[in-house]
């Protein structure tokens, strides 16, 4: 059986914490954070362009594959900024109960 959710994350988190130290030759995260923002943020759009592809086709396997791999870079980017799935799982965890309709209509921007 595989590890819970909030486990997976967490140890990814620490391993992307620790990539910030790593060599871009030895380490993908590294190379991403070499970069920049830019870069992560381009790799993202990547991602979710492969995601939206994915979606349009009917292999399942492949649309996990491709969620992933979004999932995967954007988190890079959270810890790229000094963030981790902690404060998204945070703000997922607010919301939670809350109609989408009536979170939107709450918010200020
Ligand atoms: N979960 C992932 C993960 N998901 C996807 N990827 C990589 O993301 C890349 C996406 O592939 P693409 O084909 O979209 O990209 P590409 O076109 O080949 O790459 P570009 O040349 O366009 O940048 C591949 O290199 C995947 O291996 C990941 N790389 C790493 N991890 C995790 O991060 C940890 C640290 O990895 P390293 O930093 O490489 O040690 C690993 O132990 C894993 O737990």
């Amino acid at each position: 059986m595989s590890a819970p959710a909030s486990q997976i994350l967490e140890a990814l988190d620490a391993q992307l914490l620790a990539r910030k130290a790593a060599d871009a030759a030895s380490s993908y995260t590294a190379s991403l954070y070499a970069k920049g923002v830019d870069g992560i943020a381009k790799k993202v759009g990547e991602e979710a362009a492969e995601t939206i592809i994915a979606a349009k086709n009917p292999d399942d396997a492949a649309l996990v594959y491709e969620v992933a791999d979004l999932w995967f870079h954007t988190l890079v980017l959270l810890t790229h900024r000094g963030l981790s799935s902690q404060a998204v799982l945070a703000e997922l965890a607010r919301r939670m109960g809350t109609s989408g309709h009536a979170e939107k209509a709450a918010r200020s921007k």
